[in-house]
Protein backbone atom coordinates (compact mmCIF):
# COMPACT_ATOMS: atom_id res chain seq x y z
CA UNK A 1 0.00 0.00 0.00
CA UNK A 2 1.42 3.40 -0.65
CA UNK A 3 1.96 6.13 1.97
CA UNK A 4 -0.60 8.43 0.70
CA UNK A 5 -3.34 5.81 0.43
CA UNK A 6 -2.36 4.53 4.16
CA UNK A 7 -2.74 8.62 4.93
CA UNK A 8 -6.31 8.78 3.95
CA UNK A 9 -9.05 9.00 6.94
CA UNK A 10 -11.26 5.49 7.51
CA UNK A 11 -14.92 6.16 6.41
CA UNK A 12 -16.73 5.83 9.33
CA UNK A 13 -20.80 6.03 8.19
CA UNK A 14 -22.37 8.52 10.33
CA UNK A 15 -26.21 10.02 10.83
CA UNK A 16 -26.58 13.74 9.96
CA UNK A 17 -27.28 16.32 12.43
CA UNK A 18 -29.39 19.42 12.06
CA UNK A 19 -27.47 22.45 13.20
CA UNK A 20 -29.90 25.17 14.17
CA UNK A 21 -29.25 28.53 14.72
CA UNK A 22 -31.63 31.15 16.35
CA UNK A 23 -31.36 34.74 17.79
CA UNK A 24 -32.88 37.81 17.58
CA UNK A 25 -32.64 39.13 14.19
CA UNK A 26 -29.86 41.26 13.73
CA UNK A 27 -27.46 39.30 15.93
CA UNK A 28 -25.32 37.13 13.32
CA UNK A 29 -26.99 34.29 11.83
CA UNK A 30 -27.10 35.01 8.24
CA UNK A 31 -22.99 35.88 8.87
CA UNK A 32 -22.60 32.54 10.21
CA UNK A 33 -24.09 30.20 8.57
CA UNK A 34 -22.28 31.96 5.30
CA UNK A 35 -18.49 31.40 6.86
CA UNK A 36 -19.98 27.75 7.66
CA UNK A 37 -21.20 26.67 4.24
CA UNK A 38 -17.74 28.19 3.09
CA UNK A 39 -15.37 26.04 5.45
CA UNK A 40 -17.37 23.03 5.51
CA UNK A 41 -18.64 20.61 2.32
CA UNK A 42 -20.37 18.19 4.42
CA UNK A 43 -22.78 21.17 5.70
CA UNK A 44 -25.76 22.22 3.80
CA UNK A 45 -27.77 24.68 4.03
CA UNK A 46 -31.77 24.30 4.54
CA UNK A 47 -33.16 26.74 1.81
CA UNK A 48 -36.57 28.32 3.72
CA UNK A 49 -39.96 29.38 1.73
CA UNK A 50 -41.10 32.47 2.87
CA UNK A 51 -43.85 35.39 1.90
CA UNK A 52 -41.59 38.37 2.66
CA UNK A 53 -40.57 40.59 -0.11
CA UNK A 54 -36.43 40.01 -1.19
CA UNK A 55 -34.26 41.93 0.13
CA UNK A 56 -31.72 43.97 -2.23
CA UNK A 57 -28.89 41.25 -2.92
CA UNK A 58 -31.10 38.18 -1.98
CA UNK A 59 -31.14 35.80 -4.76
CA UNK A 60 -34.49 33.20 -5.07
CA UNK A 61 -33.21 29.65 -4.51
CA UNK A 62 -30.37 30.32 -2.70
CA UNK A 63 -31.22 33.07 0.39
CA UNK A 64 -35.01 31.98 0.81
CA UNK A 65 -37.93 30.70 -2.06
CA UNK A 66 -39.54 33.80 -1.82
CA UNK A 67 -43.35 32.60 -2.52
CA UNK A 68 -46.84 34.03 -1.65
CA UNK A 69 -49.25 33.43 0.32
CA UNK A 70 -51.64 31.03 -1.66
CA UNK A 71 -48.26 29.25 -2.53
CA UNK A 72 -47.19 28.97 1.20
CA UNK A 73 -51.02 27.68 2.49
CA UNK A 74 -51.16 25.28 -0.08
CA UNK A 75 -47.62 23.71 0.93
CA UNK A 76 -48.75 23.95 4.87
CA UNK A 77 -52.19 21.84 3.81
CA UNK A 78 -50.11 19.28 1.30
CA UNK A 79 -47.30 18.23 4.31
CA UNK A 80 -44.79 19.95 2.51
CA UNK A 81 -43.16 21.73 4.86
CA UNK A 82 -41.35 20.47 8.28
CA UNK A 83 -42.45 23.32 10.61
CA UNK A 84 -43.47 26.88 9.61
CA UNK A 85 -44.22 29.73 11.37
CA UNK A 86 -45.33 33.66 11.05
CA UNK A 87 -42.53 35.69 12.27
CA UNK A 88 -42.29 39.92 12.07
CA UNK A 89 -45.60 39.21 9.88
CA UNK A 90 -44.59 37.00 7.14
CA UNK A 91 -44.75 33.38 6.91
CA UNK A 92 -41.54 31.21 7.07
CA UNK A 93 -41.03 27.36 6.63
CA UNK A 94 -38.70 24.59 6.28
CA UNK A 95 -39.28 22.32 2.77
CA UNK A 96 -39.79 19.12 4.13
CA UNK A 97 -37.87 17.12 1.48
CA UNK A 98 -34.26 18.06 1.09
CA UNK A 99 -34.05 18.02 4.77
CA UNK A 100 -34.84 14.47 4.88
CA UNK A 101 -32.80 13.83 1.68
CA UNK A 102 -29.43 14.89 3.23
CA UNK A 103 -29.87 13.49 6.43
CA UNK A 104 -30.39 9.75 4.73
CA UNK A 105 -27.06 10.48 2.59
CA UNK A 106 -25.40 11.40 6.14
CA UNK A 107 -25.24 15.05 5.43
CA UNK A 108 -25.54 17.95 8.05
CA UNK A 109 -28.15 20.70 7.39
CA UNK A 110 -27.82 24.06 8.62
CA UNK A 111 -31.24 26.13 9.55
CA UNK A 112 -31.51 29.59 10.13
CA UNK A 113 -35.13 29.90 11.74
CA UNK A 114 -36.83 31.34 14.95
CA UNK A 115 -37.81 29.82 18.22
CA UNK A 116 -40.74 28.30 16.70
CA UNK A 117 -39.19 26.66 14.07
CA UNK A 118 -36.80 24.74 16.65
CA UNK A 119 -39.53 23.89 18.92
CA UNK A 120 -41.15 22.36 16.10
CA UNK A 121 -38.00 20.59 15.11
CA UNK A 122 -37.13 19.24 18.19
CA UNK A 123 -40.47 17.88 18.37
CA UNK A 124 -40.19 16.11 15.11
CA UNK A 125 -36.30 14.98 15.20
CA UNK A 126 -35.11 15.11 18.37
CA UNK A 127 -32.38 13.18 18.21
CA UNK A 128 -30.86 14.94 14.68
CA UNK A 129 -31.31 18.46 16.51
CA UNK A 130 -28.13 20.40 17.59
CA UNK A 131 -29.94 23.77 18.76
CA UNK A 132 -27.66 26.66 19.16
CA UNK A 133 -28.78 30.31 20.17
CA UNK A 134 -26.77 33.14 19.03
CA UNK A 135 -26.99 36.79 21.71
CA UNK A 136 -25.70 39.51 20.66
CA UNK A 137 -22.99 42.01 22.95
CA UNK A 138 -25.02 44.02 23.91
CA UNK A 139 -29.04 45.85 22.98
CA UNK A 140 -27.26 48.64 21.29
CA UNK A 141 -24.94 46.62 19.24
CA UNK A 142 -27.63 44.82 18.11
CA UNK A 143 -29.44 48.10 16.85
CA UNK A 144 -26.02 48.97 15.38
CA UNK A 145 -26.34 45.55 13.18
CA UNK A 146 -29.77 45.82 12.40
CA UNK A 147 -29.30 49.48 11.01
CA UNK A 148 -25.69 49.26 9.35
CA UNK A 149 -27.30 46.31 7.66
CA UNK A 150 -29.33 49.49 5.77
CA UNK A 151 -31.95 46.49 4.08
CA UNK A 152 -35.13 46.97 6.03
CA UNK A 153 -37.22 50.37 6.63
CA UNK A 154 -37.04 52.12 10.01
CA UNK A 155 -40.14 50.45 10.75
CA UNK A 156 -39.11 47.20 10.56
CA UNK A 157 -35.87 47.82 12.19
CA UNK A 158 -37.72 48.82 14.77
CA UNK A 159 -40.16 46.09 14.44
CA UNK A 160 -37.45 43.42 14.95
CA UNK A 161 -35.82 45.24 17.92
CA UNK A 162 -39.28 45.02 20.03
CA UNK A 163 -39.46 40.92 19.29
CA UNK A 164 -35.98 41.05 20.59
CA UNK A 165 -36.46 40.28 23.99
CA UNK A 166 -39.29 37.64 22.85
CA UNK A 167 -36.55 36.12 21.40
CA UNK A 168 -34.22 35.93 23.44
CA UNK A 169 -36.45 34.66 26.18
CA UNK A 170 -36.43 31.29 24.72
CA UNK A 171 -32.40 30.67 25.37
CA UNK A 172 -32.66 27.99 27.75
CA UNK A 173 -34.45 25.51 25.12
CA UNK A 174 -30.77 25.36 23.02
CA UNK A 175 -27.98 23.16 23.48
CA UNK A 176 -25.72 25.93 22.84
CA UNK A 177 -25.54 29.47 23.97
CA UNK A 178 -22.97 31.67 22.14
CA UNK A 179 -22.45 35.95 22.48
CA UNK A 180 -21.66 36.90 18.86
CA UNK A 181 -18.84 39.92 19.79
CA UNK A 182 -16.54 38.59 17.10
CA UNK A 183 -17.41 36.98 13.99
CA UNK A 184 -14.13 34.83 13.66
CA UNK A 185 -14.46 33.96 17.53
CA UNK A 186 -18.24 33.31 17.10
CA UNK A 187 -17.68 30.77 13.58
CA UNK A 188 -14.55 28.92 15.30
CA UNK A 189 -17.16 28.18 18.35
CA UNK A 190 -20.21 26.85 15.99
CA UNK A 191 -17.44 25.04 14.29
CA UNK A 192 -16.41 23.43 17.60
CA UNK A 193 -19.69 22.22 18.32
CA UNK A 194 -20.42 20.83 14.88
CA UNK A 195 -17.33 18.55 15.37
CA UNK A 196 -18.12 17.51 19.07
CA UNK A 197 -22.08 16.96 17.71
CA UNK A 198 -20.54 15.19 14.60
CA UNK A 199 -17.94 12.73 16.98
CA UNK A 200 -20.81 11.28 19.34
CA UNK A 201 -20.72 7.57 19.37
CA UNK A 202 -24.71 7.48 18.56
CA UNK A 203 -24.06 9.71 15.59
CA UNK A 204 -21.11 7.04 14.40
CA UNK A 205 -23.79 4.56 13.27
CA UNK A 206 -20.68 2.65 11.09
CA UNK A 207 -18.01 2.68 14.37
CA UNK A 208 -19.08 -0.73 15.56
CA UNK A 209 -17.91 -2.49 12.22
CA UNK A 210 -14.68 -0.29 11.98
CA UNK A 211 -13.72 -1.49 15.56
CA UNK A 212 -15.14 -4.90 14.28
CA UNK A 213 -12.78 -4.71 11.66
CA UNK A 214 -9.55 -3.08 13.20
CA UNK A 215 -9.58 -6.29 16.26
CA UNK A 216 -10.46 -8.60 13.48
CA UNK A 217 -7.00 -7.23 12.02
CA UNK A 218 -4.56 -7.23 14.81
CA UNK A 219 -2.88 -9.99 16.07
CA UNK A 220 -4.66 -13.46 17.34
N1 LIG B 1 -19.61 39.81 15.11
C1 LIG B 1 -20.07 40.82 14.39
N2 LIG B 1 -19.55 42.06 14.54
C2 LIG B 1 -20.01 43.10 13.82
N3 LIG B 1 -21.01 43.03 12.90
C3 LIG B 1 -21.57 41.82 12.73
C4 LIG B 1 -21.15 40.66 13.46
N4 LIG B 1 -21.91 39.61 13.06
C5 LIG B 1 -22.77 40.08 12.13
N5 LIG B 1 -22.56 41.39 11.92
C6 LIG B 1 -23.31 42.32 11.01
O1 LIG B 1 -24.60 42.52 11.58
C7 LIG B 1 -25.60 42.64 10.56
C8 LIG B 1 -26.71 41.61 10.82
O2 LIG B 1 -26.15 40.32 10.64
P1 LIG B 1 -26.97 39.12 9.98
O3 LIG B 1 -27.73 39.59 8.80
O4 LIG B 1 -26.00 38.00 9.81
O5 LIG B 1 -28.00 38.80 11.19
P2 LIG B 1 -29.17 37.74 11.28
O6 LIG B 1 -29.16 37.20 12.66
O7 LIG B 1 -29.06 36.76 10.18
O8 LIG B 1 -30.46 38.63 11.07
P3 LIG B 1 -31.95 38.19 10.61
O9 LIG B 1 -32.50 37.32 11.67
O10 LIG B 1 -32.67 39.49 10.50
O11 LIG B 1 -31.85 37.50 9.28
C9 LIG B 1 -24.89 42.44 9.24
O12 LIG B 1 -24.63 43.71 8.68
C10 LIG B 1 -23.57 41.74 9.62
O13 LIG B 1 -22.53 42.05 8.72
N1 LIG C 1 -39.67 29.24 11.90
C1 LIG C 1 -38.92 29.67 10.88
N2 LIG C 1 -38.24 30.85 11.00
C2 LIG C 1 -37.48 31.22 9.96
C3 LIG C 1 -37.36 30.46 8.79
N3 LIG C 1 -36.53 31.12 7.94
C4 LIG C 1 -36.12 32.22 8.58
N4 LIG C 1 -36.69 32.30 9.80
C5 LIG C 1 -36.53 33.34 10.81
O1 LIG C 1 -37.23 34.49 10.45
C6 LIG C 1 -36.60 35.64 11.03
C7 LIG C 1 -36.49 36.74 10.03
O2 LIG C 1 -35.65 36.36 8.96
P1 LIG C 1 -35.28 37.45 7.84
O3 LIG C 1 -34.51 36.70 6.80
O4 LIG C 1 -36.57 38.03 7.34
O5 LIG C 1 -34.44 38.50 8.53
C8 LIG C 1 -35.24 35.17 11.56
O6 LIG C 1 -35.37 35.04 12.97
C9 LIG C 1 -35.07 33.80 10.95
O7 LIG C 1 -34.35 32.94 11.77
C10 LIG C 1 -38.09 29.23 8.70
O8 LIG C 1 -38.06 28.49 7.71
N5 LIG C 1 -38.85 28.90 9.76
Amino acid sequence: MSSKAAAQPPEISRRGLMLVLSSPSGAGKTSISRRLLQEDRRLTMSVSVTTRAPRSGEVDGRDYHFIDVPRFEEMVEDGQLLEHARVFGNYYGTPRGPVEAALAAGNDILFDVDWQGTQQLNEKMPDDVVGVFILPPSHLELERRLRSRAQDSEEVVIGRMKKAADEMSHWPEYDYVIVNHDLETCVSQVTAILWAERLKRERQVGVGDFVRGLIADGPA
